[in-house]
C-alpha cells in the first residue's frame, strides 16, 4: 500500500469510529452511569459527549473510566466522572475492540487497559462495543494476539506456560522500550496463537493459572455490537 492511500485509509477507519462512537452515544439517557471505555474508538466517545455538554445536553450524566488516559481526557473537556466504589452497577458501558468475531466476541487490550476494562463491563448492565469495519474477523486470533496481564514477580514462568499452551510470546514495551505496565503496575504478554478453535477452552486455561491476572478475551459479554464502514453504519445483537 502506498503511502498516501495508507493514509486514506487511517483517515476512514477514523471516520468510521466517530461514526460508530455516535451512534453509541445515543443510547445514553439523562441521569445514566457509564462506563468509558480505552482508545481512539472509545475517545470518540467522550469527545461526543462533551460536545453534547455544551448543547446543555447530558449534563447529568457522569462516567467511570477504564484507564488514566480516558480519565485524564474526560477531565480535559469537563466530562463528569465518578467511581465504581459511589455506583456499582452501571447503566452502560460503551467500548472499543481489536477483533470482533461472528458472535460478538472480542479481542481487547491494544491500549493495554483489558483488566479495568474487564472490571467495568461487568459491572455494567449493557456492553455496547464501537468499532471501525476492520476490526471484523471471522475468527478471533487472526488479526490479533491475545493480550494477557501479568504479575510482574515471576513473569517468565508465565511466558513458558503460555508458549506450553502454544503460543508466540512478546512482552509488550512502552514508548521508551522498557516492559509496559499497566494502570495497575502489570505486564503485558502478547500471545498469538493464530486464529482459535476454541476461545472458552483457552480462557479457562488463562484464568486457572496463578500469576496471570486477566487476558483480553471478551467471551459473552457484548449486548450490541456498532459497526461502521463504507456501507454506513449497522447495529448487531448476539445470537
Ligand atoms: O481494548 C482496548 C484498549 O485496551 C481498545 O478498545 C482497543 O485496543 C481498540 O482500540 P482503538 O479504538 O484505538 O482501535
Amino acid at each position: 500500500m502506498s503511502p498516501s492511500v495508507e493514509k486514506g485509509a487511517a483517515i476512514d477507519a477514523d471516520r468510521h469510529k466517530r461514526e460508530a462512537a455516535e451512534r453509541a452515544v445515543e443510547s445514553i439517557q439523562p441521569g445514566m452511569v457509564v462506563g468509558l471505555g480505552t482508545g481512539s474508538t472509545a475517545a470518540h466517545v467522550v469527545h461526543r459527549l462533551a460536545a453534547l455538554r455544551s448543547e446543555g445536553k447530558l449534563l447529568d450524566v457522569k462516567g467511570v473510566p477504564t484507564s488514566r488516559r480516558t480519565e485524564a481526557l474526560a477531565e480535559s473537556l469537563g466530562v463528569p466522572l465518578t467511581t465504581l466504589e459511589a455506583h456499582p452497577v452501571l447503566d452502560l458501558c460503551i467500548d472499543g475492540a481489536d477483533e470482533v468475531d461472528p458472535a460478538l466476541r472480542l479481542i481487547k487490550g491494544g491500549g493495554g487497559a483489558l483488566l479495568r476494562e474487564k472490571i467495568v463491563a461487568q459491572a455494567s448492565r449493557r456492553l455496547i462495543i464501537v468499532v471501525d469495519e476492520g476490526k471484523l474477523s471471522p475468527r478471533l486470533g487472526t488479526r490479533w494476539a491475545v493480550p494477557v496481564e501479568v504479575v510482574p514477580f515471576g513473569w517468565r514462568s508465565q511466558a513458558l506456560y503460555l508458549e506450553g499452551l502454544g503460543a508466540r510470546v512478546t512482552q509488550r514495551l512502552g514508548p521508551e522500550g522498557s516492559p509496559f505496565v499497566t494502570d495497575q503496575g502489570h505486564f503485558i504478554l502478547d500471545c498469538a496463537w493464530g486464529a482459535l478453535e476454541d476461545p472458552e477452552a483457552l480462557a479457562a486455561r488463562l484464568q486457572a493459572r496463578a500469576g496471570l491476572v486477566e487476558h483480553g478475551l471478551f467471551l459473552g459479554m457484548t449486548s450490541e455490537l456498532i459497526v461502521a464502514g463504507s456501507r454506513g453504519v449497522e447495529v448487531r445483537h448476539p445470537g
